[in-house]
């Protein structure tokens, strides 16, 4: 497992996914379901892992965070880099903190709160946080708001965060005024990553981005990093083209709640077995529903797969 501090180089190089958590019948962390869902990220060149909202650490407690980051040190690939979440409230997330200043991951993202909150009330907090898990965080936005501009340009020169997710859905991406004041204020995209999945990847990158988060890559690693790549290589039509494969899943997530989708698409594709989906949420149920998302993670997977073995062939006969 990575253990040195994030640089530039790791936000980079691969798709962070955003895995759902496996749990078993008693609602435990299940470590072979878990591993079966990294190995098959790894085996589309994904070794990122950020464990947040698809995996409904919102509502993991502070008794079992130890637990969990047993659990993702187990399974991590060699070359992985696992990313707990810490918070969303500020009490949690301290505790949480002061657990992970004993442990050798680089950082965790910090779950966005957004009410009881204030921008300010945010900066100051995120600060305390970096000091107690003794590391730079990961900040996390995903309202219009949410921190100061000027606010992340400090917290990422006093060295409190070393990456941030922006993760607020615009109808048009490109047009986004608050993501814009941070760019201006930050001086830079290159620590900051895209976080709504593979719809707005694309012009994210193109803004400057440096990479993107995704909950659906737990479905086709390939096809997802076949899309980072097209970008870096300014192949943007090819990365549109291979995104359309994604937009069936992504519109049925957007219809029925992404992390609920997520949890019983990656299940019924047969990638693991993600069993009950964790406290405070449920998982989905609708004969029709279930099948349509069947149906769609079934055809993306295939997809990957189909992408993997035309990879492997042009290699062999390289
Ligand atoms: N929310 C997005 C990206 C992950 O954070 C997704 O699930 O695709």
């Amino acid at each position: 497992m990575k253990t040195t501090p994030v640089d530039l180089a790791d936000l980079k190089s691969s798709v962070l996914s955003v895995p759902p958590l496996a749990r078993d019948a008693q609602g435990e962390p299940s470590k072979a379901e878990n591993r079966r869902m990294v190995e098959w990220l790894r085996s589309g060149d994904v070794t990122t892992y950020l464990y947040g909202g698809n995996a409904n650490l919102y509502n993991f407690g502070v008794m079992e965070f130890g637990r969990l980051l047993d659990l993702l040190e187990e399974i991590a690939p060699g070359d992985g880099w696992m990313i707990p979440s810490i918070g969303a409230d500020f009490g949690k997330a301290a505790d949480q903190a002061a657990i992970l200043r004993e442990r050798a991951f680089p950082t965790a993202m910090v779950l966005p709160l957004a009410f009881p909150a204030t921008p300010s009330g945010l900066a100051s907090g995120f600060a305390k946080l970096a000091d107690i898990s003794a590391r730079p965080l990961i900040a996390y936005i995903k309202n219009d708001g949410f921190l100061d501009a000027r606010d992340v340009a400090r917290l990422f020169r006093d060295g409190a965060i070393s990456a941030l997710k922006y993760a607020v859905v615009r109808a048009e991406p490109k047009n986004d005024a608050y993501l814009e004041a941070i760019l201006d204020a930050v001086g830079s995209g290159e620590r900051i990553v895209s976080g709504i999945g593979e719809r707005p990847a694309i012009d994210h990158l193109e803004m400057g981005l440096s990479a993107f988060t995704s909950g659906s890559v737990c479905v086709a690693p390939h096809l997802s990093t076949a899309i980072l790549k097209a970008c870096r290589e300014g192949r943007l039509a090819d990365a549109t083209a291979i995104r359309a494969s994604f937009l069936p899943l992504e519109d049925l997530r957007d219809a029925h709640s992404p992390i609920r989708v997520l949890h019983e698409a990656v299940r019924l594709a047969a990638i693991c077995e993600t069993g009950p989906i964790g406290e405070f949420l449920s998982n989905l149920d609708g004969a029709e529903r279930l099948a349509a998302i069947a149906a769609a993670a079934r055809e993306l997977k295939a997809k990957s797969e189909a992408a993997a073995s035309g990879a492997e062939r042009r290699a062999a006969s390289a």
